[in-house]
């Protein structure tokens, strides 16, 4: 059978991650996860963890549920991009997301996480949306949900349809043609090393002339902003008068009353145009006049990473058959 689940923001002035209700076990217990294609471990806050790590998550008791079993001798220990990072050991149990119910999926159980989520009480853990090859379960690495779950969908899909500052919503199964406007245009996928990598055809600033340009990179729910090559940023931030890579901020920062230029970048023969107002990302403080900016340079990063930022101004189709491919539409 195919689902449906809400998207919801976790903070209503600038959307830095959302958050899907999921019920865990038997009787179910619903915690709220960042579902994130950047990433492959589905792992929460527990009854594992350390009550001084744990700061109003909810959090999933295998011990409460009639359905988990222990994975014994099986560990897990995930590096996040940002430098968080969590660990702890492996039940499974039955998992369910907007009517879609897997039996034995893997639930890594958090024994230890890092500052950030512990601070982020409205994260109880994150579903990983990425290749099941990124797994980090030791000695055996565990299936995705959507990996346990594609065999029971009328197709091996999921679309992602975020929205700016409002509930968006993660669809399993099916392609809800109401949700986008014109065609999909679909691009192959590059699934080594785990992440959807694809390859963009370029960009253009504002009106100004469609540059192309072959940028590898990956669709990433779980990261908040988008991350491309300098010469881009570089070209897009030059058309803003005030704005500058700062080390101090760590990345472009600008005058909020700035009037911002939309970004397009290219989907094989079509593009997404992102809105000026999704790249004003937000005020480096509450009130103040500096902004920092939603489009921010990669070339420290190693990889060009299509962000919420991104994702939000377009309709997306992570098609999990065989070759996998991406879907992109506008909406
Ligand atoms: C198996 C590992 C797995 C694949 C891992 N995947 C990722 O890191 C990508 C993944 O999508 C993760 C998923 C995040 C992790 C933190 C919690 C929310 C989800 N994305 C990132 O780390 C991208 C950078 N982080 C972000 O974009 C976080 C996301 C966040 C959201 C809410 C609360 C806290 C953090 N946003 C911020 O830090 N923000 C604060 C600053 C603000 N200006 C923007 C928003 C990886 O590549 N790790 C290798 C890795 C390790 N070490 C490093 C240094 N880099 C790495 N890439």
């Amino acid at each position: 059978e195919n689902g449906s689940a809400a998207a919801i923001p976790i903070d209503p002035r600038f959307d830095i991650a959302y958050v899907t209700p999921v019920t865990i076990g038997t009787p179910p217990q619903t915690l709220y996860l960042d579902f994130d294609t950047g990433s492959s471990d589905l792992w929460v806050f527990s009854s594992h963890t350390p009550e001084s790590q744990v700061r109003g998550q909810r959090i999933y008791s295998p011990e409460k549920s009639s359905t988990a079993k222990l994975l014994a001798g099986h560990t897990w220990s995930i590096l996040y991009g940002d430098g968080s990072g969590s660990l702890g050991n492996v039940y499974t149990d039955n998992f369910t997301v907007g009517g879609v119910t897997v039996t034995s999926q893997a639930v890594q159980t958090a024994q230890q996480v890092s500052y950030s989520f512990t601070s982020q009480s409205e994260i109880h853990g994150l579903v990983g949306l990425g290749f099941s090859t990124l797994n980090t379960v030791f000695p055996n690495g565990q299936l995705t949900f959507f990996d346990n779950a594609k065999s029971t969908l009328d197709s091996p899909v999921f679309t992602a349809d975020l929205k700016w500052k409002k509930e968006g919503t993660y669809d399993f199964g099916f392609i809800d043609e109401t949700k986008y406007t014109g065609e999909i245009t679909y691009l192959p996928v590059q699934t080594d090393p785990g992440y959807w990598t694809f390859t963009s055809s370029g960009y253009a600033v504002g009106d100004g002339a469609f540059h192309p340009a072959s940028i590898v990179g990956i669709a990433d729910t779980g990261t908040s902003l988008t991350y491309l090559p300098a010469e881009v940023v570089t070209s897009y931030w030059g058309q803003v008068d005030g704005a500058v890579d700062s080390d101090y901020y760590g990345g472009y920062v600008f005058p909020c009353s700035s009037k911002l230029p939309s970004f397009t970048f290219g989907v094989g023969p079509a593009n997404i145009t992102i809105p000026a107002s999704y790249i004003n990302y937000a005020q480096i403080t509450e009130g103040s006049p500096v902004c920092f900016g939603g489009l921010q340079s990669s070339s420290w990063l190693g990889v060009n990473i299509w962000g919420d930022v991104a994702l939000k101004a377009a309709f997306v189709v992570f098609n999990g058959a065989n070759p996998p491919t991406i879907g992109w539409a506008k909406k």
